[in-house]
């Protein structure tokens, strides 16, 4: 297998497999699963129930550690830190973006956004956290606390937290899981915005034809494999692999 990245590639995940427990008792989540990201690119993974696709983000985001196979970050191959360093790495070199927007409620707007520049001990760059807050549309509610604004916002806010840092890349998990259609529709326009406009890696799992298809290549898993790909996908198209795949 080549392991030599390009300068090209954000993230490169070599033949990654994770089983959890042992025995006659084991899942084999991911089974050899390898996938460039390109830098830029915006990348959604779909799949039935069941066939990976959060064990996949958690291995390639460093929140989970393979059993076997490696995940690089730019030259960093995650699988061979250690615990410190690879929450520093998520801190400083990853955005996550969650379903359940995940703020602080005592903090506000801007104090969310900002968090994790202070855990990093590093101070905010003025004109990107303005051009960061004007791009998601938060400039008028700096000052409100998360419970003050609605669903889509909070979600705003989120995606803001997550490219204060600079990400080199940005992992989003049922990002509009939690929001109604038009909201929903509305943060996945962002998260094209920010990829057309930022040149923003974004790796994005959903349930939801319509939000991959605001990708620019769709992953299908299955079984824990890389079943297929589509390229420039449309949301019948999707639903189609999606069929085909079986049950969803
Ligand atoms: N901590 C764990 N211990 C044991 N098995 C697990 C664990 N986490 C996941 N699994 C199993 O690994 C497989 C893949 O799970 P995963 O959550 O990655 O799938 P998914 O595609 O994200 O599913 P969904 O769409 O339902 O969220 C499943 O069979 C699941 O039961």
């Amino acid at each position: 297998m080549g392991t030599k990245i390009s300068g090209a590639t954000a993230v490169q995940l070599t033949e990654v497999s994770k089983v959890y427990g042992r025995g006659a008792a084991s899942v084999t989540a991911l089974d050899k699963v390898s996938i460039a990201l390109a830098r830029g690119s915006f990348t959604a993974v779909m799949g039935p129930s069941g066939s990976g696709k959060s064990t996949f983000l958690h291995c390639a985001a460093g929140l989970d550690r393979p059993t076997s196979g490696t995940v690089r970050l730019g030259d960093t191959d995650l699988t061979r830190l250690k615990e410190a360093a690879l929450t520093e790495l998520r801190r400083e070199r990853i955005g996550f973006v969650f379903q359940a927007y995940n703020l602080l409620p005592a903090l506000n707007v801007e104090q969310n956004i900002t968090l994790p520049l202070r855990l990093a001990g590093r101070g905010a760059d003025q004109a990107w956290l303005r051009e960061v807050v004007s791009r998601v549309g938060l400039a008028d509610r700096l000052t409100h606390l998360p419970s003050e604004l609605s669903g889509g916002q909070q979600q705003r806010v989120a995606i803001a937290r997550a490219l204060v840092t600079r990400p080199e890349v940005m992992f989003a998990d049922e990002p509009t899981g939690a929001l109604d259609t038009r909201t929903g529709r509305q943060v996945l326009t962002l998260l094209r915005d920010v990829v057309d406009h930022f040149k923003q890696t974004v790796l994005m799992v959903t349930h939801d034809p319509v939000a991959a298809s605001f990708a620019d290549r769709v992953v299908f898993l299955a079984d824990g494999r890389f079943a297929d790909s589509l390229d420039r996908p449309n949301p019948a198209a999707v639903a189609e692999r999606m069929t085909r795949l079986g049950e969803w």
